[in-house]
């Protein structure tokens, strides 16, 4: 297999806001290897905002360094590290400033100096990748959420960074636009983006990452396969996680002898179907 090198190194990371008495993260390390698809997870307070804001240099450590692509994030230009790493809102309504699609999605590319022509080529590229072709004059404000959402995933790829973090992205979203975000994050990652999903959504993760970092209370709980991690049900329990039904359901069965082992409503089908046909 093909040696992934290294993106961003997060070394013994400690943060706390201004002001704040605690620390936000205590000591946290990782490392995030180009072309990987991970969740970083966990309860509401428990840090994943504030650790995904110091991947792409919007927040800075307060000890111990951040390394994105080489360049430490306290002594680099945060547009350089934005660059890199681009940040998609859990809110569209937090990054959606332009009167319409084509602008929006414009806007990135052009503060890069980019010339015109390229800056249309990114365009459309960016608005085919994520499927808004035909809605380009549109005001954003007119999308329905599930497009808005799509609309600023768009406007960060259009900035072409080497990784895409995703805060939060099935929060109102129906199980149509969960799938569809499911599927996209898992296209642009096969495309060669490094991918980092922030959530609670159990189900997204099991249908979506390889990798699963699980932060509780500012610090790393454990960092393993999306397997390994879904299926650890007492580590899940201090972090106040609920693992997928059917992952509790595959659990179960195992219980009783019957060799199951799947995270998904899909796999547990082939599983039992092949169990049947075998
Ligand atoms: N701007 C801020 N100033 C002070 N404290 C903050 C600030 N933002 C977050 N915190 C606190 O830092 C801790 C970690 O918050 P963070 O938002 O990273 O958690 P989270 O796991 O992303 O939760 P959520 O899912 O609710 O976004 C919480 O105790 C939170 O209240």
């Amino acid at each position: 297999m093909k040696e992934m090198s290294e993106i961003i190194r997060v070394e013994d990371v400690w943060f706390r806001y201004e002001g704040a008495d605690f620390w936000a993260l205590k000591g946290v390390s990782l490392t995030i290897k180009k072309g990987e698809l991970l969740a970083i997870i966990g309860q509401n307070g428990g840090g994943k905002t504030t650790l995904a804001k110091n991947l792409n240099g919007l927040l800075k450590p307060t000890k111990g360094r951040v390394m994105v692509d080489g360049l430490d994030t306290k002594t680099t230009p945060t547009y350089e590290i934005v660059k890199r790493v681009g940040y998609v809102f859990q809110n569209p309504s937090h990054q959606i400033f332009e009167s319409t699609v084509w602008k929006e999605v414009a806007y990135g590319p052009t503060n890069l100096g980019l010339s015109q022509e390229e800056v249309k080529q990114r365009v459309e590229w960016a608005i085919s990748e994520v499927g808004l072709q035909g809605y380009e004059q549109y005001n954003p404000y007119d999308l329905d959420y599930g497009k808005m959402k799509l609309l600023t995933v768009a406007s960060v790829l259009a900035m072409k960074p080497q990784v895409l973090i995703l805060d939060e992205p099935t929060t109102g979203q129906d199980h149509a636009g969960r799938h569809l975000l499911s599927n996209l994050s898992k296209k642009l990652n096969r495309e060669g983006f490094t991918v980092v999903i922030i959530t609670h959504d159990m189900r997204f993760v099991a249908e979506t990452v390889n990798r699963v970092v699980l932060v509780s209370n500012g610090e790393i709980l454990m960092d393993g396969s999306t397997r390994e991690v879904l299926n650890a049900f007492d580590i899940l329990k201090k972090a106040a996680i609920k693992p997928p039904q059917i992952v509790q359901l595959a659990s179960e069965l195992r219980k009783k002898g019957v060799d199951i082992n799947a995270l998904t409503v899909e796999e547990a089908l082939q599983e039992i179907l092949k169990h049947y046909k075998g």
